[in-house]
């Protein structure tokens, strides 16, 4: 039985190959950090009210110019036909159904064009690295501005790819025929991606400053948002940039071995930029409990990575929504439980250290 996201990442394991299982799984290093993000959610517990009406619950939000069902969406993930034959064909039309923001990786293997045509409800965000190249990151923009993006999500925590050691060991090659057509589609040819490591250090930029994001921030009207930020004084400075938004993350323990768990750094990046500026969180979220836990230590939304891919794997469109109902599901039965009925009504009070987990 798919009950909860555990479940499908089960299911997704028996049926993708090892060298894909480990490739989507894996983390820089040994998978420290990878395994840092669950544990934070350990060391947090909920101090429920009661006595209050709880028999209509809304979780749904405005930001970032678009309404959301409940405060979370698709992180983006590289190359979604890794996981299933019609990659993000799959997954859009599932983040459409539940109401929820799909981000579509610069590595999709799927053109933001396509997605738009093939499914207008969805509401699609472009993630974007700043390339060597600074007119392949332009021409990103430029047409995810076209096909009616609603968000620019520019990525600051890869100077390259991490030392991932699962793919290392393994000799992770892209699988023949998976082809990242949405860069393509901006580089005129079909980039060689056959080892995606090799491929960072060729194309992305190690010189990206702030400056950049400035840079960014002007080729477009829409929110750019800075994703891969860990601290207090660089939230302050993406937003200095003009970023409209910042995503506490560590890119899912890909990028640092050793990087804290964004849900203990959530905190010091909410008190630098203050409760009227957005920061969203990702890395670790599997549940909706998870979800709420984010949103009472100040996150405004949440992103979920793998556990996309687990449902695309599953049951591509089906399982995807699968996975996006049961966070919603989980997270209106916990906010229940907890005498909220509206995001507004989740404030640090909800959350106290779990007893004998933290110093
Ligand atoms: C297989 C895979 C591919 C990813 N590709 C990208 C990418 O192309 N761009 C990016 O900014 N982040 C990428 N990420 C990081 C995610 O956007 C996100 O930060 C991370 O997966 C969140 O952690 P979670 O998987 O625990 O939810 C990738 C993560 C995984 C697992
Ligand atoms: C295909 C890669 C460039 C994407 C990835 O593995 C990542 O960003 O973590």
């Amino acid at each position: 039985m798919l009950l909860t996201l555990s479940d499908y990442e089960a299911e997704a394991q028996a049926r993708l190959t090892k060298p894909v299982w480990d490739f989507v799984t894996g983390g820089a290093g040994e998978d420290g950090t990878v395994r840092a993000n669950r544990r934070a959610f350990d060391g947090w517990r909920f101090r429920p009210r009661v006595g209050i009406d709880v028999s209509s619950i809304d979780v749904s939000t405005k930001l970032l110019g678009c309404s959301w069902q409940a405060p979370i969406a698709i992180a983006p993930t590289a190359l979604h036909e890794l996981c299933a034959r019609d990659g993000e064909l799959a997954t859009a039309p599932a983040a459409a159904s539940v109401g929820l923001p799909f981000t579509v990786s610069t590595f999709g293997s799927r053109t933001i064009e396509e997605l738009a045509a093939s499914c207008p409800q969805a509401v699609l965000w472009q993630q974007v690295y700043v390339f060597k190249d600074r007119s392949v990151t332009a021409s990103l923009v430029e047409r995810a501005h076209a096909a009616g993006a609603g968000a620019i999500l520019v990525t600051v925590d890869s100077p390259w790819l991490g030392r991932r050691h699962r793919d290392m060991r393994g000799e992770f090659a892209m699988p023949p025929g998976v082809i990242a057509r949405n860069l393509a589609a901006s580089t005129g040819d079909d980039p060689d991606i056959v080892s995606p490591s090799a491929h960072s250090r060729r194309t992305m930029d190690p010189s990206l400053t702030w400056r950049d994001i400035t840079w960014l921030s002007g080729l477009t009207d829409l929110p750019v948002v800075c994703k891969g930020v860990q601290t207090g004084e660089d939230a302050v400075a993406a937003r200095e940039a003009g970023a409209a938004a910042v995503v506490v993350s560590n890119h899912g323990g890909r990028q640092l071995e050793g990087a804290r768990a964004t849900l203990d750094a959530l905190p010091e990046v909410v008190a630098a930029v203050g409760p009227d500026y957005p920061v969203l969180m990702d890395g670790g979220v599997r549940s909706g409990r998870d979800v709420l836990l984010a949103l009472g230590l100040g996150a405004s939304a949440v992103l979920v990575g793998r556990p996309v891919l687990h449902g695309l794997a599953v049951a591509g469109t089906a399982g995807v929504a699968g996975v996006l109902t049961t966070l919603v599901e989980e997270l209106v039965d916990a906010m229940g439980h907890c005498g909220r009925t509206t995001l507004r009504a989740i404030g640090h009070d909800l959350v106290t250290p779990t007893l004998g987990a933290r110093p």
